[in-house]
Parts: structure tokens; sequence; C-alpha cells
């Protein structure tokens, strides 16, 4: 099994409880309220239904994964931060005081924080050290990881996502952290999405003008070097993609073959998540998107995705910030489905 863990996966992926969802949908056009007036609300308890299999889905216990990892790239300046960032923000994950954490407990939602391939050397207890190596390769020279280190770290995802469903977790959020990801997000994006280079890099972390040239200089340079295969995403993750993304990409798949409902977080994730889908079209049906970062390719990875982010805040944050942000519209949503009086309860 161990060694077919992907593939295995991948076929035990079931499809929408369709018949579920079209009682869910019955359930929610007899509330109190003029058909279709609760917009994407409806289409989130609808979706949830499909997923989970029941007509008023419990989506209580949520946890939002962060995936770390390094950046072999980051050696280009493709960053307006340094590498060693990646390694300290995991301690401050641990610590409970990065961005992600206050908002998971202001919204009543776990972390989970998995080194998948940082440069951090002793990581604090509560962190899942699943180290696949010490940071990627620098992709404008050569592939980032082989293809068998990239099947490694999409193992631990779908481990993770498996570990995660025998805890009772119930909805999972994708977060991400590694400074050079967006690098890799837009090399991936490029691959996928067949756009040009030049319009599919963003500023990432914050590169000024000079910065982002640069950078599409490198993203150019690593899908010449590399010739990524569009059609093989195992391929274009060990090539162009890190070993969070690989990571992310398992948690996607293994998600949705425990058919848990998956809120993806902004552009590095959803880059994660079209590459689980490219692997899996099956997956895509257990994926809710959070929100339109400030990254100028994440729109059209959505549209690969056919997903409609629920939020527009201008944010570019990662580590599963605008994931864990949609929690409370999910919570309302499921809410209004449980709580709210139908026609017929009035007797109408
Ligand atoms: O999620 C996003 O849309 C997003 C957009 C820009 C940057 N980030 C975060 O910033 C880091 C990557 O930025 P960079 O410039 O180092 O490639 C990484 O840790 C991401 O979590 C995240
Ligand atoms: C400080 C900092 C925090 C982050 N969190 C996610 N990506 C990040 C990038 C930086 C630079």
């Amino acid at each position: 099994m161990e060694h077919r863990l992907i593939e295995e996966t991948i076929l035990s992926i079931p499809p929408l409880d369709e018949k579920t969802q079209t009682k869910a949908r019955h359930h929610v056009d007899n509330l109190t309220k003029p058909l279709g007036a609760l917009g994407r609300l409806e289409e989130v308890v609808v979706r949830l239904a499909g997923m989970t299999g029941e007509i008023i889905p419990v989506i209580d216990r949520k946890m939002t994964v962060v995936m770390c990892g390094d950046h072999g790239v980051v050696e280009e300046g493709v960053s307006a931060y340094p590498g060693d960032v990646t390694a300290l923000m995991i301690q401050n994950f641990s610590r409970g005081k990065a961005a992600v954490n206050v908002l998971s407990r202001q919204f009543g939602a776990d972390v989970r924080v998995v080194d998948v391939g940082s440069r951090l050397e002793e990581a604090p207890p509560d962190v899942w050290v699943r180290k696949v190596r010490s940071g990627t390769a620098n992709m404008a020279v050569g592939p980032a990881m082989t293809r068998e280190e990239a099947e490694q770290a999409v193992k631990i995802g779908i481990d993770v996502a498996k570990q995660l469903k025998e805890e009772g977790v119930q909805l999972v959020a994708t977060g991400e952290m590694g400074i050079g990801n967006t690098t890799a997000a837009s090399a991936l994006a490029a691959v996928f999405t067949e756009r040009e280079v030049s319009e599919v890099v963003g500023r990432g972390s914050g590169l000024d003008d000079t910065g982002l040239e640069r950078k599409c200089r490198v993203v150019k340079e690593a899908l010449r070097v590399n010739r990524p295969d569009p059609r093989d995403p195992l391929d274009a993750l060990a090539k162009v993609g890190g070993l969070e993304l690989a990571g992310l990409a398992g948690l996607v798949l293994g998600a949705a073959s425990e058919r848990l409902p998956i809120v993806v977080d902004g552009f590095i994730a959803t880059a994660a998540a079209l590459t689980a889908v490219r692997m899996a079209p099956a997956a895509r049906e257990y994926l809710l998107a959070s929100h339109l970062s400030q990254e100028p390719a994440h729109g059209w990875l959505l549209a690969e995705l056919r997903l409609v982010p629920l939020i527009q805040a201008g944010m570019r944050l990662g580590e599963g910030s605008g994931a864990v942000l949609t929690f409370p519209l999910l919570d309302g949503a499921v809410a209004t489905a449980r709580e709210m009086a139908t026609f017929a309860d009035l007797g109408l």
C-alpha cells in the first residue's frame, strides 16, 4: 500500500453525495427568506452537504494546517524577505503569535504546523516535523527536488489528512509558510494555465519594481532549464514547486478521500490545490475558495478550479489567514440551515 498511497488515495475520492445535496437545496429553498436571498451562503451549505453527506452539515471542529518549507531559489533575490524568516515564523506559530493563530483563536479553530522542508534545525515540540529535506534546491539552475522527494511530501500531506480525520476534524484549511514560495507558485501557475510568465508573477511578500523584474527572469529561467510537463503534475511539483506546496497537494487529496471539506487559502495554497486537482479531478468537489489574494495570478488559478472566493480584502499574507477568516461565514451559513424556520413551520 505505502508505495501506492498516492494512486490509492486518488482512486478513493468519492463523488459528491447528490441525493443529500438535492435535499439540502430543497431545505434551503424552504427557509423563511426570499429564494436565493442568502446568496453564496446557500451554495456553501449545499456544497458542504454534498461533501459530508449530511443535509445540515456539521463543521464544528476546524483545523488550519500550515505546511512549511524553504526554497533554494531565494538565493536569486526573488523575495523581499530573507529565507531565515521561514524558521522564525515556525517558532512564532508555535508560540501562538502569528496572524493565523490569532484569527484561529478568534473563530474557535485549531492550528497544526507541519514542517515538510524548512531549514529550521530544532523545531518546537508541538510542530509536526516531517522533513523530506532542508529546503529545495535553486530551481533556476536545476530541479527544486527529485520526483521521489515530491512524492514523499505528497504522501505526508495525505497522512496528515487521515490523522486529522481520525482526530474528529470536520473541516480543514490549507495554510503555508515559505519565503520564496510565490516564485514556485507562479512557476506552477505558468505551467498549468499556460499564461505568460509576466502575467503570473507578482510582488509576493513585497518586492519593488526591480525585484519584480528579477523574479520574472528567474521564473522564465526555471521553466527553460527544467521544462516541467504540464500533463504530469508531480513532474511540475518536483521541478519548479516546493515541499510545502507538495505537502498541501497531498493534504487536498487526503482530505477529499476522507470527504473532508477543504478551505483553500491564497495564491500559494491555490497553486497547490490546482496541482492536486490536476492529479485527481474529483478532488475539486471538496474545495471552497476563501479569498482573492493581491497576487495577480490568483484569480486565474481560481478560474481554472471554477471556484469563486467568498472574501475580497486585499490580503496577501498566506499562513491560512484568509481561509480562517471565512470560518464565521461558513458557521453562519450552516447555522441558518439548522436554525431558521421553514415556510411549512409558519403554516405556509
Ligand atoms: O497567500 C498569498 O496569497 C500570499 C501572497 C504573497 C505572499 N504570501 C506569503 O509570503 C511568503 C512568500 O512570499 P515571497 O515573496 O517570499 O515569495 C509565504 O510565506 C506566503 O505565505 C502569501
Ligand atoms: C513576516 C512574514 C510572515 C509571513 N507569514 C506568511 N508569510 C510570511 C512572510 C513574512 C515575511
